[in-house]
């Protein structure tokens, strides 16, 4: 296979795609690599806009395969945000901490049962100069009162899973693999890959 670059300059999910595409056999290269790379505006008001715009930008720049993410969490309770903007809720500067510290604020006193949530993943893979293709995973949990684990990135650390009764930051890199909504979506994704990236 051609090489594939993951679209994104987030830590957290760049580590996850190694993990999750090095089972599978294929290295992966993320902007993380190339660190001069432009931003890619997310001006759009879905993941799936915003997952396109990165991918086809991406794969233009690099005439090379491109995957990207666009992810966040959406909150009941709060009429779902913070939505597309979860990597900037309390500001342009990206700080996980204050983005936590903000929903915990506008969720006080909302009960556990009322505190529903769920975490959505678009990817979009895109080849240069042709098509691209986007899939979606979600997966459901409910935010807790205080923050609990050091594992993961973003709001992981209050996001409680149901079915592991932990927080997401309290699972391992493996475990939050087989259940995340990038986890769901990339699953997805790999039904139309062969066609995608090897079939042009
Ligand atoms: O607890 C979390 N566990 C996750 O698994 C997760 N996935 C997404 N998010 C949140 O949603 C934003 C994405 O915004 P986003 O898609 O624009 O990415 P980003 O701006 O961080 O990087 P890039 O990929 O655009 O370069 C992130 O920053 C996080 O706040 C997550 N939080
Ligand atoms: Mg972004």
């Amino acid at each position: 296979m051609r090489e594939v670059i993951i679209a994104t300059k987030n830590k957290g999910k760049a580590s996850e795609f190694q993990a999750l595409l090095a089972k599978k056999g294929i290295a992966v290269k993320t902007l993380l690599d190339f660190p001069h790379t432009p931003d890619v505006e997310e001006t759009g008001s879905t993941f799936a806009e915003n997952a396109r715009l990165k991918a086809e930008a991406i794969a233009r720049f690099f005439q090379a395969i491109a995957i990207a993410d666009d992810s966040g969490l959406s909150i009941d309770a709060l009429g779902g945000k913070p939505g597309v903007y979860s990597a900037r809720y309390a500001g342009e500067e990206k700080d996980d901490q204050a983005n936590i510290a903000k929903v915990l604020e506008e969720m006080r006193g909302i009960p556990f049962e009322q505190r529903t949530a769920r975490f959505h993943c678009a990817l979009a893979i895109s080849v240069p100069n042709g098509s691209t293709t986007i899939v979606e995973g979600t997966c459901d949990g409910y935010i807790t009162e205080v923050p609990k684990g050091e594992n993961g990135f973003g709001y992981d650390p209050i996001f409680y899973v149901p079915q592991k009764g932990k927080t997401m930051a309290e699972l391992t890199k493996e475990e939050k693999n087989k259940i995340s909504h990038r986890s769901v979506a990339l699953e997805k994704l790999e039904k139309q890959w062969d066609q995608m990236v090897n079939g042009e």
